[in-house]
């Protein structure tokens, strides 16, 4: 019996919740004991007490399982705290947990990885198979390049309906302004940024709405627009975008940015109604709201250098002596889990190198921590391979990474490779350089592409990196990095041409012999249309009702069958047929529906001929 990612004389110290509930073990748990007075943690217990000292003994052929809110916050707690943890169990524990990841998917960045109607056709099976596969790695294993988000534009301000009030002006005239336009919302790039890592955190990005027009008129303010950072290389699709849909964004350069949706316009106040015939007008509009859309990131990284290698050659140590990049190092396998970036800078020129996690053997069908990461290899124009001078089998090491690449896509055979012997520090490794510099060479690898180096001392790490500026020399200029048709779009668009006359009706049989029928008119300019207008507002709805009348909406109802008493629906708002159109009529039932709201009957000037007040 062994424990997980701690042994007996090693007890983390760990701080969770105490509402972190222990539920869910599932019978893999041998048993839990912890050391604080009072704490309670078994099987089906509570743990009580906020710092406590727990062991958790697991046997020795099966995998821990935690299920609920405490898995993440275990993993969370146990993947802080492992280097602290004396026994190295915790390695293999990680490392045969990372082999055991096994996705069988093979997809390119560029291909959206899902139909628009794959969710649908997922059968239940199928989606507890996708759900128990992700779950299978803690989270801060998981190579963060891709992400989904929810991003909304702001909604549009309300119009006013105001007059002007002055002390000796006697008519002073309609006076409500509009109210402002809501936030568009735009990707833009971080070059701080290298990791989709912090869409985890937050996936809801909401631009501010406009303000409110006021009396005298006085507009609503602007809303900001609301600028989401995104590392250099991201592309940003529509949720379940078909294949060969042009991406909404691709961001490559430090300053691109992408406007992803635009906020909601303002509503007009009544001051904007005034005309010669009407020069008192008693409607206003709503702000129209902002659109809410999902949008999947992926991230490409983008570097001139990848570094490779097996799990603790020494990459990150590398990229920490060439770059000012700081990325973990430590000396367990997968300690890098997300791709580093750093800028070398040397003889006035900049070259970017990319420190990929270490790469496994079956990487290419997604074992260790997944193919994801070698994506990013393939846009690297050159790749430093990195070999563990302390490995017991280097020229193995070196051969299995090869193969690797080449099953994952033939090209990447045929990226210059610049062969780092890595630890020639170590007594061991340094001798046996000669050798695997002899296997190198009769593998067709030229003997000035092979360096000896020590990461950890600098030793022949300058000729290593003057090598590699030579090579990217002679590949010549870096290709324009944009892949795909993305269409970047930097200005606001102009207004839409939408036109009223547009649209579809849907009908729904009765539900009973004598119910209505229920009609649903679609069409994009008249639900927006219908999304603004103020119900509250009796003008408001006389000029629905004649715009309905204009657009042939009426019409096409009647020629479609409707009856009196039948719903019609657009948008959200749901009418009752009513074959009185009069003016009469349409201020009774907008009284009945003010009454059945609960609202004050409000703007009204002048009734309408033959409407009955009964106030
Ligand atoms: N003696 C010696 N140790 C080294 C050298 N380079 C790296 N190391 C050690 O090797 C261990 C692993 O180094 P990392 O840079 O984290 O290795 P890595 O390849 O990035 O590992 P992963 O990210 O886990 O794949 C650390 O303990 C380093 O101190 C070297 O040149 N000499
Ligand atoms: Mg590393």
């Amino acid at each position: 019996m062994t424990q997980y990612g701690m042994s007996s004389e090693c007890v983390v110290n760990s701080t969770l919740p105490s509402s972190c509930k222990m539920h869910g073990f599932k019978g893999h748990l041998k048993s839990c004991s912890s050391e604080a007075s009072g704490a309670v943690l078994s099987a089906s217990g509570r743990l009580r007490t906020r710092r406590s000292k727990i062991c958790l003994d697991i046997d020795d052929d099966q995998k821990p399982c935690f299920s609920g809110r405490f898995e993440s916050i275990a993993h969370r707690s146990l993947t802080k705290l492992k280097a602290q943890v004396i026994n190295k169990d915790w390695s293999q524990r990680l490392l045969s947990i990372a082999k055991k990841k096994k996705d069988s998917e093979l997809s390119d960045v560029f291909q959206p990885k899902r139909s628009a109607n794959h969710d649908m056709l997922l059968d239940e099976d199928d989606e507890e198979d996708t759900s128990t596969s992700e779950k299978r790695l803690p989270a801060e294993m998981r190579c963060f390049d891709t992400a989904r988000i929810c991003v909304k534009g702001g909604d549009g301000g309300n119009g006013c309906v105001a007059f002007r009030r002055e002390k000796a002006v006697e008519f002073g005239g309609p006076a409500g302004g509009n109210g402002g336009r809501g936030g568009n919302v735009w990707a833009i790039v971080d070059s701080k940024l290298n990791s989709l890592s912090s869409f985890r955190t937050q996936v809801h990005f909401r631009a501010s709405n406009g303000g409110h027009g006021q009396g005298s008129q006085m507009h609503g303010a602007e809303a900001e627009d609301l600028y989401i950072p995104v590392p250099p290389g991201t592309i940003i699709r529509q949720r379940n975008a078909v294949e060969g849909e042009a991406p909404l964004a691709e961001l490559v350069q430090p300053g691109d940015k992408a406007l992803l949706i635009v906020g909601g316009r303002g509503g007009r106040g009544n001051h904007s109604f005034k005309t010669a015939r009407n020069t008192a007008p008693t409607l206003a509009e709503k702000g129209e709201e902002g659109v809410e859309v999902w949008v999947d990131l992926e991230l490409k990284v983008v570097a001139d250098v990848g570094i490779i290698g097996v799990p603790n050659a020494g990459k990150s140590t590398l990229l920490s002596v060439v770059t000012a990049a700081r990325p973990k190092i430590a000396n367990y396998p997968f300690t890098t889990l997300v791709p580093n970036l750093g800028v070398c800078e040397m003889d006035y020129r900049t070259t970017v190198f990319a420190d990929v996690p270490g790469l496994l053997e079956g990487a290419h069908e997604g074992l260790g921590l997944g193919h994801e990461f070698l994506r990013h290899v393939q846009r690297c124009r050159a790749l430093v391979h990195v070999i563990d001078g302390s490995s017991p089998d280097p020229m193995g090491d070196f051969r299995a990474i090869n193969l690797e690449l080449e099953l994952f896509n033939p090209e990447l055979k045929e990226k210059v490779q610049v062969i780092a012997y890595n630890k020639v520090d170590m007594p061991d490794s340094g001798d046996y350089f000669e050798f695997v510099k002899e296997e190198l060479l009769t593998q067709g690898i030229s003997a000035d592409h092979i360096f000896p180096i020590s990461a950890v001392t600098g030793q022949g790490v300058l000729d290593l990196v003057k090598k590699v500026r030579k090579v990217l020399d002679e590949l010549g200029p870096a290709q324009q990095v944009y892949e795909t048709n993305a269409v970047n779009q930097t200005r606001l668009p102009g207004r839409q041409n939408e036109r009223l006359d547009e649209f579809t009706i849907d009908i729904e049989e009765p539900k009973g012999p004598s119910g209505p029928k229920v009609f649903y008119v679609m069409g994009k300019a008249l639900q927006k249309f219908a999304q603004m207008t103020n119900w509250d507002y009796y003008e408001a709805i006389k000029r629905f009702q004649s715009v309905l009348e204009a657009a042939g909406v009426n019409s096409a109802l009647r020629a479609r069958g409707v009856k009196e008493g039948d719903a019609v629906v657009i948008h959200e708002s749901e009418f009752t047929w009513n074959d009185d159109q009069s003016d009469a009529a349409l201020y009774q039932a907008f009284k009945d529906d003010m009454r059945s709201r609960n609202r004050n009957i409000q703007g009204i000037h002048a009734w309408p001929k033959g409407a009955k007040d009964e106030k």
